[in-house]
């Protein structure tokens, strides 16, 4: 999959506080949501997003409900060499440790050519409960992968144990309270994702009976 979606067109400009939206009618939308799927990390390649296409990727990555307007996120960005030198890092933590299964599920993040990393931060005790905090970092996420596929890129949400671990996370630079909503890669995938088992529509909907 190599095409790619034309962002020249696209207005990044901020949209003045107040400013009606109309809504905007996308059949296309709706077909990429019904079909959109996870690209496996590992088949993640290059081309990545250039800086171009990065910046419309986070800024409708920003672009999700906040409960409270309070922005209980950040997102840090890895290259290519500071990825590798993060993974170098956790390799050498796992290695402290022999532990043999956290240094093989490195493979993982040292294969894909770029992420990104968001993380929330509910730090501060607030009127806006964790769970809203969270549910607002994790809608960033959701974000990125639709943008990332209607760009005409691969993206996959993980997290492993370096997105709970007291020490990796003190390497990535989270501050204290913050945690990892999830790693995103992105890439172009070397081969179309196979679609995976569905939850069945009439066993999670129902009407309420009360
Ligand atoms: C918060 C979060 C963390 C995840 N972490 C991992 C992970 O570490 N490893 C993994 O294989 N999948 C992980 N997944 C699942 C994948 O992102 C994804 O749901 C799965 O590959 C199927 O994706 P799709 O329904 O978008 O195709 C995680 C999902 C979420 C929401």
């Amino acid at each position: 999959m190599t095409e790619k979606a034309d962002i020249r067109h696209l207005d990044l400009a901020p949209i003045p506080f107040g400013t009606p939206l109309p809504a905007k009618v996308s059949a296309q939308t709706l077909e990429l949501l019904l079909t959109r799927r996870s690209a496996p990390a590992p088949t993640l390649g290059l081309p990545a997003p250039s800086e171009d296409e990065m910046e419309v990727l986070l800024k409708i990555g920003f672009r999700v409900p906040d409960h409270g307007k309070i922005g209980p996120w950040r997102i840090v960005r890895f290259t290519t060499e500071s990825k590798a030198r993060l993974v170098d890092n956790l390799r050498a933590l796992a290695e402290a440790r022999d532990d043999k299964a956290q240094a093989g599920a490195l493979l993982k993040l040292s294969t894909p050519p770029e992420a990104l990393l968001v993380v929330y931060s509910p730090v501060q005790p607030h009127k806006i409960p964790l769970w809203e905090q969270m549910g607002s970092a994790f809608a960033i996420c959701q974000n990125l992968l639709i943008a990332a596929g209607a760009m005409g890129y691969g993206a996959n949400w993980i997290t492993d144990w370096y997105a709970y671990d007291a020490e990796a996370k003190s390497l990535l630079g989270l501050k204290d309270g913050e945690e990892v909503a999830g790693f995103i890669y992105l890439g172009t995938p070397s081969e179309a994702p196979l679609e995976r088992d569905r939850p069945d529509y009439a066993e999670r909907v129902s009407f309420w009976e009360g």
